[in-house]
């Protein structure tokens, strides 16, 4: 409804201006119509709600008070990385060479196609209202935010009754700032809130909502010997089609590969993507498993370091849950990066680990991890700590769906008493040792997080990395 108010109005004031050429509309009307394929891009493209949603009501449970809510979100939607950028670039450059005309699903490129990336100053950087090649993108990260807040005050306002003044915590990348900052804006001038920017340098070590940056024990390649054996003609046939049709065209499968998350950032950055139309069904179906692969062995449950990563975090917000009637604060906001939310979930324990992803198929039956589904643009994960009569509970909200702790759930709401909770987690972070695994004294001195309680006395103020 909104959308569709703000739409007649830029539309009517560009048309007005006289400013609209005929490819523009074109263009408009494909805005909203890729929704389907943002959960095989690998959470790089926009948000979307988390599909394995079991029905469970998100509502407060009848006559229950909530006592805490704490919050770990990911940015919202952005450019891509240098790095990933780069590779996007060297693509576009064989593409933008090509001296004849287009054929098959690269016909788009004949018609005054505009690459996605304008600037390079817009690499690592959320997508917004200022920075989006289309002014009625639907998809940029501001935007995700400032509606996320607006979500928020529907689900949560009144834990904010008692609590207008409070911090929000940020990690200090650029982009996860800014979106807690238009968080902020969009929560409204109501609240006095301070953002709390919290460095995360590899120096923070312990200090962090980023865990993965001061953890130079991590290997990128640990897993190799699984992740190779995964399947990957569907890249060769992805690009010998395109130069079948195409002659002339040297498309690699490498190219291939990164059309896909040309497609992710350019619907971040314009709203629709034609790029996403090269693909089959299958062939996204493929693309999204590999990601699930990647993210499972290098950050989830198949790298065994990772419990003690992700254990840093969850440690603390046990510490919050604690403290829960000793605390004047009640709601806890943290913004951080994909791969730190995967880490967290991971001691959590809510991503299964009973069941090692195979890269030998596609185990469709066998496999409810799907990076997308956790880690999309926007990721957004609450803990709820509520008190029905004597008794109090813990559950968890994934991307607005409640998603159960399999083996402790038999509470209101499917959520899990506060005691067999305590002792869940106690047995998720048994062995775990984050300075260990990681070798975080080869970096920092810094052995504890403590931003959730020196924070006011210490004023987090780092400065911001693209990064
Ligand atoms: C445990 C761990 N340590 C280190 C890394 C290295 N690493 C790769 S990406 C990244 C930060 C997240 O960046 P990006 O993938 O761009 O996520 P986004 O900011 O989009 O959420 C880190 C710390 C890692 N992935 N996991």
């Amino acid at each position: 409804m909104f959308e569709s108010v703000v739409y007649s109005v830029l539309a009517a004031a560009l048309v007005n201006a006289g400013t609209i050429p005929l490819g523009e509309l074109a263009d408009v009307a494909k805005i909203g119509t890729q929704e389907d394929i943002f959960p095989f891009l690998g959470g790089a493209g926009p948000y979307f709600s988390f599909p394995g949603d079991y029905g469970i009501s998100r509502d407060l449970p009848e006559g229950c008070e909530m006592k805490q809510l704490q919050m770990l979100a990911r940015h919202g939607e952005r450019y891509p990385t240098y790095s990933k950028g780069a590779t996007i670039m060297k693509t576009w450059y064989k593409l933008s060479n090509y001296t004849r005309q287009f054929n098959g699903s690269l016909s788009f490129l004949n018609d005054d196609y505009e690459f996605f990336i304008r600037d390079d100053d817009d690499l690592e950087m959320e997508t917004t209202f200022a920075n989006s090649d289309n002014v009625l993108n639907p998809y940029t990260g501001e935007m995700d935010a400032k509606r996320h807040a607006r979500e928020f005050l529907a689900q949560y306002g009144y834990m904010f009754e008692n609590q207008t003044s409070f911090p929000i915590f940020a990690a200090s990348s650029e982009r996860v700032h800014d979106t807690a900052q238009y968080f902020i804006d969009g929560l409204g001038d109501q609240f006095n809130i301070s953002l709390q920017t919290v460095s995360e340098a590899m120096s923070a070590g312990a200090n962090t909502l980023s865990a993965g940056n001061a953890c130079p024990g991590w290997d990128e390649d640990a897993n190799d010997d699984i992740l190779d054996k995964y399947d990957t003609t569907y890249l060769d046939d992805i690009a010998k089609r395109l130069n079948k049709e195409n002659k002339g065209l040297n498309l690699t499968s490498k190219d291939a590969n990164t059309l896909f998350a040309w497609c992710a950032y350019e619907l971040n950055a314009r709203g629709y993507s034609d790029v996403c139309d090269i693909f089959t069904e299958d062939e996204l179906v493929r693309y999204s498993y590999g990601q699930d692969l990647v993210s499972f062995y290098q950050d989830g449950p198949g790298y065994d370091m990772i419990r003690s990563v992700g254990a840093n975090l969850f440690n603390a917000t046990l510490k919050l849950l604690k403290q829960s009637e000793t605390q004047d604060l009640k709601v806890w906001l943290s913004f951080t990066h994909d791969t730190d939310i995967l880490n967290y979930l991971t001691t959590i324990g809510i991503i299964d680990d009973k069941n090692n992803l195979t890269a030998e198929y596609v185990p469709f039956m066998g496999n409810t991890f799907h990076k997308s589904w956790y880690v999309p643009q926007g990721a957004r994960v609450y803990t709820e700590k509520f008190q029905c009569s004597n008794d109090t509970y813990v559950r968890y909200v994934i991307n607005d769906a409640v998603v159960p702790i399999e083996t402790c759930s038999t509470g209101p709401g499917f959520s899990c008493e506060i005691n067999d909770f305590y002792d869940y987690a106690e047995k998720r972070v048994a062995g775990t040792d984050f300075l260990k695994v990681c070798n975080v004294s080869s970096v920092s001195n810094v052995t504890e997080l403590t931003f959730y309680w020196d924070w006011n006395t210490t004023h987090y103020n780092d400065t911001l990395l693209k990064q």
